[in-house]
């Protein structure tokens, strides 16, 4: 790659991990490839890898809008502008494909500006955009995140995960929307699910910080909105079952969908993926499988 640009790599995402609706999420080792540069008058962008058919190369770009983001916050006013992506993030996937695109855009443009804004600028800054700070939060810091957005500052707590975690992620090869997968959620909640979901997030989260898996089973389920999701991802809970009758610790829609992650030992790995494979060709689902790991720097 055009070695003369600025170059950031930014790791996709899964977030909510079943309880921890907008506010808990993990960095995976699958990533988008991201270089930016001035040039010339006018705005260019080359995109490949996932997307490529169909990303927008111009003002509606989301990489493009994250960066004029930073230069309209530090008032540089630009002339042209060159990007150039290399995706491995499937687009509307439930892996975060918008938020490494936001952090991508962001953390380039501040050094292009010679990195006036803090990483917890540009945190702030993301969250705004993405409405959550859940897939933001690990796509810039890595590891597993709580972060929460208060629709000013990003406040997160980052914990190291180790490499013999394995993150299976089951993407049945269509796109949902976060925006229609958002729509299908009720306005409100009936108390006892609140009191379900604050006793599971928080468990999940000791789980993760000690490195209790085998809570992950109880910890990983929720009231909030798997149950609403279910709808626009049928096989959902029958995937759930599935990965934990194969040995996984735990499993759970990843973010929005329609991907369903497993999280899973190193020994029960190829079990897990048997049992799950079963779920989708039942059902002539197409699936991609990726085995993945939790990465533990962030956008690099
Ligand atoms: N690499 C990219 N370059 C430009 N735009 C992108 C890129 N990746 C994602 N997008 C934009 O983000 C949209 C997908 O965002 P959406 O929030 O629906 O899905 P997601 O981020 O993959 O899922 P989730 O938030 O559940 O993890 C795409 O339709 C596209 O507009
Ligand atoms: N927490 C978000 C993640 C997807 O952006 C959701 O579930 O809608």
């Amino acid at each position: 790659m055009d070695k003369s640009m600025m170059h950031v790599r930014v790791p996709a995402s899964t977030a909510n991990l079943g309880p921890g609706f907008d506010c808990l999420g993990i960095a995976l080792n699958l990533y988008n490839d991201i270089y930016m540069e001035l040039s010339g008058k006018e705005l260019t962008i080359e995109v490949s890898g996932e997307g490529q058919l169909f990303i927008e190369r111009n003002e509606e770009n989301l990489v493009y809008k994250a960066a004029k983001k930073i230069f309209d916050r530090l008032n540089i006013k630009l002339s042209g502008l060159k990007i150039k992506t290399v995706n491995e993030i499937p687009l509307g996937s439930g892996l975060g494909s918008s938020a490494a695109a936001i952090i991508g855009g962001m953390v380039l443009a501040n050094r292009i500006c010679g990195n006036p804004l803090s990483s917890d600028d540009i945190l702030d800054l993301a969250s705004e955009m993405e409405g959550h700070a859940d897939n933001v939060g690990p796509s810039l810091n890595g590891g597993f995140n709580v972060a929460t957005y208060d629709g000013v500052k990003t406040l997160y707590i980052k914990k190291r995960i180790d490499d013999d975690i394995n993150f299976i992620a089951f993407y049945p090869n269509r796109e949902v929307k976060t925006r229609r997968a958002r729509g299908v959620l009720p306005e409100r909640i009936d108390y006892k699910n609140a009191v379900f979901n604050v006793g599971r997030a928080s468990l999940l989260t000791a789980a993760f910080m000690t490195g209790d898996y085998a809570k992950l089973r109880y910890a990983t389920e929720d009231m909030l909105h798997q149950v609403y999701r279910k709808e626009l991802i049928p096989e959902l809970y029958f995937v759930i079952e599935a990965a934990l009758m194969g040995g996984a610790y735990g499993a759970f829609l990843s973010g929005a969908g329609p991907t369903m992650m497993a999280v899973s030992s190193n020994d029960m790995l190829d079990n897990v993926i048997k049992s799950v494979e079963a779920v989708y060709r039942d059902r002539n689902i197409p699936l991609k499988i990726y085995r993945l790991k939790c990465d533990n720097i962030g956008a690099k």
